[in-house]
């Protein structure tokens, strides 16, 4: 399988300095965050990251999307040296952003509007893809009247007709209760077994990540590197009931305590 991202040797440490938040967080300047990260996504790959809590997942996506640049290492896409360069990948963080004086297809077209391309087709295209995940009759209506999930769903469905092809998704149903979690993690799996974009995917949940992905990396604590990296041996498509299957809980264990190590 060929490569669309692939991470060699990156590192990072953070210049800083002064006693800001960051610091009161227990990072000082100088600190390293990230020791020689390799990892790669292949074409059409679901590709997970788990790590502990500070560990530098969101400072790993920050690099891939060029807005930081790192200490050393380099980023390729499709074989093409990326590092520092931004409006490269789509990325989906951690909390709703979508817009609230947009109407839900307004920010469903927004990246399309910056881009210069938010013609009929692709109205036509958001249109589809809102009925498909059955929330056509939400076109009109602006954020606030959308629950969590729902507003997830959007700024996925937003992330994903975005036209890059590598999708970033930084911890999506972090915010969102366990149940609402659970349907979303259903929902993304059958969306992106029709889209089959490649996905890398910062989670907390070795459940999410198994049930997800393809491949799973395993980080460190601060500063991070990768520890293991695990083949997810289930078929596709997966269903949801996986989770039962005596295959999973034991591959669940053996990351749990990976991760514990
Ligand atoms: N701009 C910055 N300057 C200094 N330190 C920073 C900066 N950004 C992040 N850090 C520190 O780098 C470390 C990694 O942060 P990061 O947010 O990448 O971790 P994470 O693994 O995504 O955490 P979480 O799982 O809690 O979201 C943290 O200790 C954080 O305080």
């Amino acid at each position: 399988m060929s490569s669309k991202l692939a991470l060699c040797d990156i590192s990072l440490t953070f210049a800083g300095g002064g006693a800001g938040p960051r610091e009161r967080r227990g990072v000082q300047a100088g600190v390293p965050v990230l020791d020689g990260v390799n990892l790669r996504v292949g074409d059409g790959e679901f590709v997970s990251v788990i790590g502990p809590s500070g560990s530098g997942k969101s400072t790993l996506f920050q690099v891939i999307g060029g807005v930081l640049t790192p200490s050393g290492g380099r980023v390729l896409l499709d074989g093409a040296d990326v590092t520092g360069q931004t409006g490269r990948i789509s990325y989906m963080p951690q909390s709703n952003t979508l817009l609230p004086w947009r109407t839900v297809l307004g920010n469903l077209l927004l990246i399309r509007e910056v881009e210069g391309t938010a013609d009929a087709e692709a109205r036509a295209e958001a249109m589809a893809w809102l009925r498909r995940i059955g929330l056509d009759g939400y076109a009109d209506s602006y954020p606030h009247v959308l629950s969590g999930g729902m507003q997830q769903r959007v700024a996925f469905l937003r992330a994903l007709l975005s036209p890059k092809e590598l999708l970033c998704l930084d911890e999506p149903f972090g915010a969102l209760d366990a149940l609402t979690r659970q349907e979303m993690q259903e929902w993304l799996l059958s969306v992106w077994e029709e889209d089959r974009r490649s996905v890398l995917f910062v989670t907390h949940s070795i459940e999410e990540a198994l049930l997800l992905s393809d491949r799973i990396y395993i980080l460190s604590p601060r500063p991070a590197t990768v520890i293991r990296e695990i083949q997810v041996p289930f078929g596709r498509p997966r269903k949801e009931e996986i989770r039962h299957d005596a295959a999973f809980i034991q591959l669940r264990r053996e990351i749990y305590e990976g991760l514990r190590s």
